[in-house]
């Protein structure tokens, strides 16, 4: 447990450029505090002790502003940054390497018991004010923007801002945003919908399915008109457009051979 509390408080000098000395980050930072007392309040969890374990998570609230319920299970090197208002549930899951701002909540939106509150995987970033709402996954290095609303899933190496979240770029490559009917579509034409980038702009996709038979209509066309040229040598493109229903003999035998 003393090992993991010496990379908690490391980590801090790799994610706060403020950081200056370990007598300065032990006695200023409360999220340092928080996981000093989230360390032990989960063994208490643990080992069963659980109105211990809540209260001493209560008494640690107090002290710095940030509630984690000891139920939560979070990996090493955890560092929440100013920390003022961050609440974690108690089924949340946190890798390596996650860092997390005030004001953020990662929390569930349904009163059963059981899984309700995120994962979040390795290397995970929620900047000040977002909150995480469901038992979904956060992919490993997701970053979510400051006051974001996430309620799906996020896939790996995304950023995700905005209310309601939406990607906007995934493995640092700038992701189109998608409407809601173009989502649709894209469910129906068989592409995952939501934060993909390579994605193809379904928009598109559906004006080159239309080009492309334009042109091969077009060809087509081209073609009998050669042929009824063969027919008739003084035939003109004018005079079939002009051409009505009746205009139009039974096609022979030999003749149909000839077309198509
Ligand atoms: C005192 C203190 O400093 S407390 C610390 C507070 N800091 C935080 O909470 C940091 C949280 N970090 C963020 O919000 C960052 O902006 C991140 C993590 C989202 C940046 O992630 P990156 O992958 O680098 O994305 P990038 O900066 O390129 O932004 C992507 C797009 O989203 C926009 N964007 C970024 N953050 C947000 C946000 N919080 N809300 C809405 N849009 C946003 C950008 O303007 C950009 O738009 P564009 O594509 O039209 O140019
Ligand atoms: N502590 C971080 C964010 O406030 C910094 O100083 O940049």
């Amino acid at each position: 447990m003393f090992s993991q509390l010496k990379d908690d408080i490391k980590s801090v000098f790799d994610r706060d450029p403020a950081a200056r000395s370990w007598v300065e980050v032990l006695l200023n930072y409360p999220g340092v505090h928080a996981i000093i007392f989230h360390r032990f309040n989960h063994k208490l969890w643990q080992w069963n002790l659980k109105t211990l374990a809540r209260w001493s998570s209560q008494v640690a609230r107090w002290f710095t502003g940030i509630e984690i319920h000891p139920g939560a299970t979070i990996g090493k090197r955890f560092f929440i940054d100013h920390g003022m208002g961050v609440v974690i549930g108690e089924t949340a899951i946190i890798g390596d390497d996650v860092t997390v701002y005030q004001g953020v909540t990662l929390g569930g939106t349904s009163w059963e018991k059981g899984k309700r509150h995120p994962t979040l995987e390795d290397g995970v970033i929620v900047g000040a004010g977002a909150k995480v709402l469901g038992p979904f996954t956060v992919g490993k290095n997701a970053r979510i923007g400051s006051n974001a609303v996430v309620t799906k899933a996020v896939p790996e190496s995304a950023t995700v801002v905005g209310i309601p979240g939406r990607v906007v770029r995934q493995n640092g490559k700038k992701v189109v945003p998608f409407s809601d009917q173009q989502q649709e579509l894209a469910k129906k034409m068989g592409f995952d919908a939501y934060g993909v980038a390579d994605m193809p702009d379904v928009t598109a996709h559906a004006i080159k399915a239309l080009l492309d038979h334009q042109h091969a209509q077009d060809e087509r066309m081209e073609r009998m008109c050669g042929v009824l040229k063969q027919l008739d040598k003084n035939f003109k493109i004018e005079d079939a457009v002009a051409l009505k229903d009746e205009d139009f003999a039974p096609i022979e035998e030999s003749d149909q051979q000839n077309i198509g």
